[in-house]
């Protein structure tokens, strides 16, 4: 069995009194891309933050690399990247001063950095554009150079947060790809999304919130003999377990009006 890189223990986040995660029991192995799904409001962004250490849980523990992300939070976060759905860049940089910025940052050896961060600028076509200033790049080219800083210092647990939104089609397969091989050579992978078919065809196993509670996990295939009766998407099945399903009575109805 491989080592669990990423383990939560009862996580809970409250604002007041209303619970937004519940008593959350994750894990994730080394070699794993774990997809974490869930209806809008469920508790993806809470969790995922909570896990880079950026939010408090309530109640409940973390560990990264068995690292307790609150107690070592600077050995955690040195093994960890993550990838927010809104990021945030220096505009007044270029992309290749941002990527030698955070391998600095890492502590990446300058020569090492220098030749990953070209390895990278190729690898997602920003070779041509990468001393221009990043206030000039669209969405999906800032996107890409997060991704790109994200994999600068070869984290053994990578966070994403709906990181295929703006991206074209070849980038989103790029970003498949890269994250599969970095689940081969070790890496676990937690990526939130709402693209259901990148789930399916991207995810070892996937894990699906409803508000704020776990409410069904397993692999697609495991998902559909469990929920279903073997022959449905996991589209389907998010479905019928989200209660989803319901609203499409509501809508026959309107139609007939
Ligand atoms: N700072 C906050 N104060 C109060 N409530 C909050 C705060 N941040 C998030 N919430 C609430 O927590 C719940 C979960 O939000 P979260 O952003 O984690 O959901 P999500 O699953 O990522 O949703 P989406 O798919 O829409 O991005 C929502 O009801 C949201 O309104």
């Amino acid at each position: 069995m491989e080592r669990v890189l990423i383990r939560t223990n009862r996580l809970t986040k409250r604002y007041g009194s209303v619970p937004v995660v519940n008593d959350l029991n994750l894990e994730v192995r080394s070699g794993e891309i774990f997809g974490f799904l869930g209806p809008n409001g469920a508790g993806k962004t809470t969790t995922i933050k909570m896990l880079t250490g950026l939010l408090d849980p309530s109640e409940g523990e973390i560990s990264i690399c068995d690292y307790d992300i609150r107690r070592q939070p600077t050995q955690a976060k040195a093994l960890m990247a993550y990838v927010p759905d809104q990021p945030k860049l220096y505009n007044k940089l270029s992309a290749r001063e941002f990527l030698h910025l955070i391998s600095a940052l890492y502590r990446v050896p300058k020569g090492i950095a220098k030749e990953r961060a070209e390895q990278l600028l190729g690898m997602f076509g920003l070779m041509e554009r990468a001393d221009e200033l990043l206030e000039g790049y669209s969405h999906g080219m800032r996107q890409k150079v997060v991704l790109a800083g994200a994999l600068i210092h070869q984290p053994k647990v990578i966070l994403l947060d709906e990181p295929t939104v703006g991206l074209d089609p070849a980038s989103a397969r790029l970003l498949k790809d890269i994250l599969q091989e970095m689940a081969r050579q070790g890496a676990a992978v937690f990526v939130s999304t709402h693209i259901l078919e990148i789930a399916e065809r991207m995810c070892h196993r996937v894990g699906i919130l409803k508000d704020g509670m776990l409410i069904a996990q397993g692999s697609p295939e495991e998902l559909r003999q469990k929920v279903g009766n073997g022959g449905e998407s996991l589209e389907d099945i998010f479905l019928e377990l989200t209660g989803v399903r319901e609203n499409a009575e509501l809508i026959k109805s309107l139609e007939e009006e």
